[in-house]
């Protein structure tokens, strides 16, 4: 459970990036920094903000513009890869087409998932089976967007380390079977400008993504700058801003993290509300478990909260389907 926190926290991990592949990673004292502050925020917040990265400015605004361009394009241009079951739930989803709670959500969207090749896992993974649909305007979004998964892969795997060590396991505690071959999914959203009704506050449709968890391991959020709508609920039911801040990633974490650490960690509430005059692009990569895992509560984490599983096994890949097939009504 988060806490009452009023802000959210800001952690410089380079000295966990640059000792991640160091069997001795957990000997280095800047690396026990940043396992302290990485603790700290998961348990406080579940969100954090990251600098110290090591993933190039250029890459993260470059990613947001192409977005930019894709929405601008006519809808009929849009629609040419439109989001079906047939393509495993991949593609463009026009504004309110997405439902969170039962209501549709003020954005339009693309998402990416990892191939899933048919018979890849059984009946378990038949509905998420197909490849991704990439637009051919804008031309480099495909070459763009496969090395900024990569890059974020990469990235994820780094912090999963310092959050295990965080969480009193081994670095590669969600590695191998857990997530060592992780499923991943990007979504690239836009949200579009929401009139405020002349001070009558806050409607069900002004809300550009209604209250949620998010499903997997670690979420890394690269938002546009100057536009303030990501919100993340405190134990106090506050919603507290998460502003951009150039440069950085707002990470936070997700529904299997929270099973895996029995609660110490939570997957904390969020939504988005863009009130601002301009259209907001936000591109989030969802770093997730293996496919097919079971996951339950890890013995060292439910010795730590008094022997008790405070939550039963899901698998992921179960979880992912029933989250999307819920999104879509179709
Ligand atoms: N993979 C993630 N987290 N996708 C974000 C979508 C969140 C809203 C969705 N309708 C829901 O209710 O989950
Ligand atoms: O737009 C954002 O800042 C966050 C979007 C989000 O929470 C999600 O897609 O899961
Ligand atoms: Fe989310």
């Amino acid at each position: 459970m988060a806490t009452d926190f009023k802000s959210i926290p800001l952690i410089d991990i380079s000295p966990l990036i640059a000792k991640c592949g160091d069997p001795l990673m957990d000997k280095d004292p800047g690396v026990a920094e940043v396992v302290r502050q990485l603790d700290r925020a998961c348990r406080e917040a579940g969100f954090f903000y990251v600098k110290g990265h090591g993933i190039p400015d250029s890459l993260i605004r470059e990613v947001r513009t192409v977005s930019h361009k894709f929405f601008g394009l006519p809808y009929e241009e849009k629609l040419k890869i439109k989001l079906t079951p047939a393509a495993g739930y991949r593609g463009y989803q026009r504004v309110g087409e997405n439902i969170t709670k039962g209501v549709p959500d003020m954005h339009e969207a693309i998402d990416f998932y990892r191939e899933v090749k048919q018979g890849m896992y059984r009946d378990l993974g038949r509905t998420m089976e197909g490849c991704n649909l990439w637009p051919c305007d804008p031309p480099n979004m495909k070459t763009l967007m496969e090395e900024y998964i990569d890059r974020c892969t990469d990235l994820s795997r780094k912090i999963i380390r310092g959050i295990a060590l965080a969480l009193g396991g081994s670095p590669e505690e969600f590695e191998g079977e857990r997530a060592g071959d992780p499923f991943w999914v990007l979504r690239i959203i836009g949200y579009p400008r929401v009139p405020t009704a002349n001070g009558h506050g806050t409607s069900d449709n002004d809300i550009g993504c209604g209250a949620h968890t998010d499903y997997g391991i670690l979420t890394l959020v690269n938002q546009d700058d100057g536009i303030t709508a990501l919100q993340v609920k405190n134990s106090s039911g506050e919603w507290i801003s998460a502003p951009p801040v150039p440069g950085t990633f707002v990470c936070n974490i997700g529904d299997m993290l929270k099973i895996w650490s029995n609660g110490v960690y939570d997957s904390t509430l969020h939504r988005v509300i863009n009130n601002s005059p301009k259209y907001r692009v936000c591109v989030a990569f969802f770093y997730e478990p293996n496919f097919d895992v079971g996951v339950e509560p890890l013995d060292f984490c439910v010795k730590r909260t008094g022997g008790a599983k405070k939550f039963e096994r899901a698998v992921y890949g179960e979880h992912l389907v029933t989250k999307v097939t819920t999104n879509f009504v179709m």
